[in-house]
């Protein structure tokens, strides 16, 4: 009895959608398990060596978590491959949360409502834009207030992600520790406009509107000290041919969206960390539409 779960890696936010929209992305977390006398965690790739490996473990963690839920216990050997990097606004603890309930349900063979899936999961991670694109694919919208309302809508297929991954780690509580507590009627006014124009540009396909549509006052000009040359990055995206650029989930990665010259985007905003002497390169990724998957061995 051994599985795979393979979660993908998601993009948050999209400029003004903080904590409320997310993107799941083509690249993966795999997580090989089988059930086991004890509890051990052996990891590959991204935080081989700085991830811990005994229960403290965050998969393991939302696995147990999971299972005393169901009201059973058993112990389980996993591998992670880890191939998201992590502290950079990818989603990977997302991944990690969502492999967790996953083979808490194959294990125990029931299957949790997507409602139970959250509150799990709201325990590790309390806000829902990396957590449920991980979970359910594609471009999500999340609403909370207790209970969750969310709605999966069309992403453009002809619109691809480059994300910047510069050698820069940013725990999202760190990430979320320099916003403020409050902010300035305008300020939300202006990220409810971006928000409403963002939406209404993707589902027309009218890129020339997203430059506009991910600015944001909620979170990056905060956060952006975080990042050196944060802005310039982003002006070189812009100048590259990318229509929308903005801070993925909590950073440090950036990402634009484009329809074509891919490298050259992701190229452009690298040189930027080059000459910073921060060691940086870039993805082209597509969207997942398919989200979390389980897969017999
Ligand atoms: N693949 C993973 N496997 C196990 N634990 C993980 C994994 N990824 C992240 N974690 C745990 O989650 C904790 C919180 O991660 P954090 O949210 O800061 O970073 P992230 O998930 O990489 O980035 P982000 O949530 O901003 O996309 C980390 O300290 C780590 O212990
Ligand atoms: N919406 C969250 C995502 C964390 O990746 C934030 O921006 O803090």
């Amino acid at each position: 009895m051994r599985f795979k779960v393979s979660v993908p890696a998601s993009t948050s936010n999209l400029g003004p959608g903080f904590d409320a929209l997310g993107l799941a992305l083509s690249l993966y977390n795999e997580f090989l398990f089988e059930p086991s006398d004890f509890y051990s965690v052996e990891i590959e790739g991204e935080g081989k060596e700085e991830l811990p490996k005994d229960e403290s473990n965050l998969f393991l963690k939302t696995y147990r978590s999971t299972m005393e839920y169901l009201g059973l216990n058993q112990p389980i050997k996993v591998k992670l491959i880890n191939r998201i990097p992590l502290g950079r606004g990818l989603g990977s603890s997302a991944t990690a949360i969502v492999g967790g309930i996953l083979a808490a349900e194959r294990i125990s063979g029931k299957k949790l409502s997507l409602p139970e899936v959250i509150d799990i999961a709201f325990k590790f991670e309390p806000h829902p834009d990396n957590v449920l694109p991980a979970y359910t694919g594609g471009f999500v919208v999340a609403a909370t207030n207790g209970d969750l309302h969310y709605i999966k809508l069309d992403w453009p297929d002809d619109l691809k992600v480059v994300i910047v991954v510069p050698e820069l780690f940013l725990s999202t509580e760190d990430s979320r520790s320099v916003l403020p507590e409050s902010y300035p009627k305008k300020d939300v006014i202006f990220n409810i406009q971006r928000v409403a124009l963002l939406l209404g540009a993707l589902q027309k396909r009218d890129y020339g509107l997203l430059k506009e549509a991910v600015k944001d006052r909620i979170h990056q000009p905060y956060r952006c000290d975080l990042i050196p040359s944060f802005w310039e990055v982003v002006s070189e995206g812009y100048k590259a041919g990318a229509y929308a650029v903005y801070l993925s989930g909590a950073g440090s990665c950036i990402g634009a969206l484009a329809d074509g010259n891919f490298d050259e985007i992701g190229r452009a905003m690298c040189n930027v960390f080059d000459a910073l002497g921060i060691e940086s390169r870039y993805l082209v990724l597509d969207v997942d539409r398919d989200g979390a998957k389980i897969e017999e061995l």
